[in-house]
């Protein structure tokens, strides 16, 4: 199912001004702009190496950036201290392409663990865990269509199933931005239909502002608000899903080839 992109917010939550990122001679993003609002759900596009994860990470504080200004609601991240980078990390959930799921705990008291900075002391075992967090995750469970499953071991579970679980688990976070790379890489596309949709819903209904990485067009245009395309760490494209051809997706893919200085396209799909 592709959704018919109702409108996102008016408030931007997350902001990036000229944002250089180099690891040692490697320019990884060479003066990116960004912004992302409340209830968007934005997809960044780009060959391998373009910057996409670099960006995404310098957006949470996980990368120090060489120069540029980050601010995700409110909060300078490039010159946010370490106690500040802590409290932006609990408001700013990741999914991550391989779920990072504990395979031999539970699914419910995977989900739990998204709660651990929402308490003062670490728990073990889901009866630790107080009953109305139990209700909490058992409900985001459900409500990712796995409640039955919520006793089972994660690393029984079918890829697209733990990735929801991840998903459920970051929403037990309370996070009000969602950072997700690549996290439908590893899914096969009935499940990574699934996956979106589950993303584009939690967007929308928790008026969350969603940052995702894909490798797939098809998926970006069904889903995303608006399409954003690096290259070389460099943005070339941003503009809404709506009115936006595969064909003018799929230019975010050319490249100048440096053997003679033709143009290839570098991606079949
Ligand atoms: N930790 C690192 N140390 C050194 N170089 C890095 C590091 N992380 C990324 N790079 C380099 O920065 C550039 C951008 O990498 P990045 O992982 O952001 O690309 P990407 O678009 O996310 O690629 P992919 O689609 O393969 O995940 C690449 O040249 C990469 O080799």
């Amino acid at each position: 199912m592709t959704t018919d992109h109702p409108v996102a917010g008016d408030d931007v939550v997350v902001s990036a001004r000229r944002v250089v990122k180099k690891f040692g001679d490697t320019v990884a993003l060479g003066g990116v702009d960004l912004e992302v609002r409340r209830s968007e759900l934005v997809v960044l596009l780009g060959l391998s190496g373009s910057g996409k994860s670099t960006l995404l990470r310098c957006l949470n504080g996980l990368h120090p950036t060489t120069d540029g200004a980050v601010t995700v609601n409110g909060t300078r991240v490039d010159l946010a201290s370490r106690a500040e980078l802590r409290a932006l990390r609990r408001d700013v959930g990741f999914v991550f392409q391989h779920f990072n799921l504990v395979g031999r705990l539970s699914c419910l008291e995977n989900v739990l663990i998204g709660a651990v900075g929402r308490l003062r002391l670490p728990r073990y075992g889901k009866s630790t865990y107080p009953k109305r967090m139990r209700t909490e995750a058992l409900a985001h469970l459900d409500r990712v269509g796995l409640a039955e499953l919520a006793d089972r071991r994660a690393d029984t579970l079918s890829g697209g199933q733990q990735q929801r679980v991840a998903i459920a688990r970051t929403l037990m976070q309370q996070p009000t931005v969602l950072l997700a790379d690549e996290p439908v890489a590893s899914l096969d596309p009935e499940n990574a239909g699934v996956v979106m949709d589950l993303l584009f819903r939690v967007c929308m209904e928790d008026k969350l502002t969603v940052l995702c990485t894909l490798h797939q067009v098809d998926l970006a245009l069904g889903w995303a608000h608006r399409v954003i395309g690096l290259r070389g760490g460099e943005k070339v494209l941003d503009r809404p899903a709506v009115g936006l051809s595969r064909e003018d997706a799929m230019e975010i893919y050319r490249r100048v080839d440096p053997a003679d200085a033709t143009i290839a396209t570098a991606a079949t799909s």
